[in-house]
């Protein structure tokens, strides 16, 4: 099973100590993908201390840095579902309660920020690269135990963020009073299983209904909404960086999509067009994904958010680069080239 050795406990306090946090780490044009593998526990402890949450709630380091630590080793080596997806989702997490002011400006408690920054780090635990319905058709362990009640993957996430949190010196919510470690842990429950985009599909309507009427600050249905919407803004935040790390980040994507593609086909499945390397157009699936689903949800959050806005006018920005990209391939596949090196 996973362990974390205490000398690495150690050597993360001591990076977090002299450290102050990177310059402007703070803004929504960082790219999160820029720090260092070693550093990257060290900035979490740095962004929960510089939301004041370890003092708020009593969270002790060592604690929180063998967690991390912890969370960290939880994460394969998949091409896009690892590690620094997590670490990126977590940072965007601390950007939004950061710039949007959400807990003082009454949107979100305390408790509920802390509870969104967390199920980041933990949302896509132990993530094996492939899709729910690929653990549902390919009958996997995970889809055996959790598939009569759907979003197999997120389950699975969540059981392994509970698992962490049981496991000796490694839980933060220690220092809470019971009632609000029970309302953490269903947050937290909450807010991994609304990550799988299938939830997120059934909810973006009254999602953009909540930002038209405008929010209503004793609407409990709409602060939830708003948790939801956020849980997806974080985890598809790299699409409001720039155009690089958009790219790049479709690359990895793709990776993962294709890989699962050639297992379908080694097991006599015929794999979704969007994961089948002979078929897919990645400029014009990512021109849909964008079209569907991204820019829809930064759309709501710039309605609910006017400093948001920035990160609307981003996804619109990388959705046009696809575009430009699209159009050129449509003449090159006329003439019979296929590879996306051009992008590079
Ligand atoms: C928020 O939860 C997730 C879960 C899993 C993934 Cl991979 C992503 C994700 N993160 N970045 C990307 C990019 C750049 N392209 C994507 C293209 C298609 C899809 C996809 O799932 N299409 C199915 C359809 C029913 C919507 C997801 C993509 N995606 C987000
Ligand atoms: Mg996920
Ligand atoms: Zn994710």
């Amino acid at each position: 099973h996973m362990k974390v050795h205490p000398d690495d406990v150690t050597r993360v306090l001591n990076c977090a100590r002299g450290h102050d946090l990177m310059l402007e780490i703070d803004r929504f044009y960082f790219s999160p993908r820029k720090v260092e593998e070693s550093e990257c526990v060290c900035y979490c402890l740095l962004m929960f201390d510089d939301l004041g949450m370890v003092q708020q709630w009593q969270l002790k380091k060592d604690t929180l840095t063998r967690f991390l630590l912890f969370v960290k080793k939880g994460y394969r080596d998949a091409p896009y579902h690892n590690w620094y997806h997590a670490f990126s989702v977590f940072h965007f997490s601390y950007l939004v309660i950061k710039n949007l002011h959400l807990v003082e400006r009454g949107y979100i408690s305390s408790l509920e920020a802390l509870a969104l920054m967390v199920s980041c780090l933990c949302h896509d635990l132990d993530h094996r690269g492939t899709t729910n319905s690929f653990q549902m058709q390919s009958g996997t362990e995970l889809a055996s135990l959790y598939s009569s009640e759907g979003s197999v993957m997120e389950r699975h996430h969540l059981a392994q963020a509970l698992c962490i949190l049981n496991t000796d010196g490694c839980n933060i919510f220690d220092g809470l009073s019971s009632e609000q470690y029970s309302r953490c842990l269903d947050l937290i429950r909450d807010l991994i299983l609304a990550t799988d985009l299938a939830h997120h599909i059934r909810l973006v309507q009254d999602q953009e209904k909540m930002a038209a009427e405008g929010f209503d600050f004793h609407n409990s249905q709409h602060n939830q909404l708003l948790l939801f919407l956020l849980m997806t803004c974080c985890d598809l935040s790299d699409q409001t960086k720039d155009w690089k790390v958009s790219r790049t980040t479709a690359d990895l994507v793709y990776q993962e999509f294709f890989s699962q593609g050639d297992l379908e086909k080694a097991m006599g499945n015929a794999p979704l067009e969007m994961m089948d390397r002979e078929k897919a157009r990645i400029p014009d699936l990512q021109i849909q994904f964008l079209s569907h689903i991204v820019c829809p949800v930064f759309k709501i959050l710039a309605q609910l958010f006017p400093e948001a806005d920035c990160l609307l006018q981003s996804t619109l920005k990388n959705r046009h680069c696809w575009e430009q990209a699209s159009a050129f391939f449509a003449r090159r596949w006329e003439s019979g080239h296929s590879s996306l090196d051009i992008l590079r």
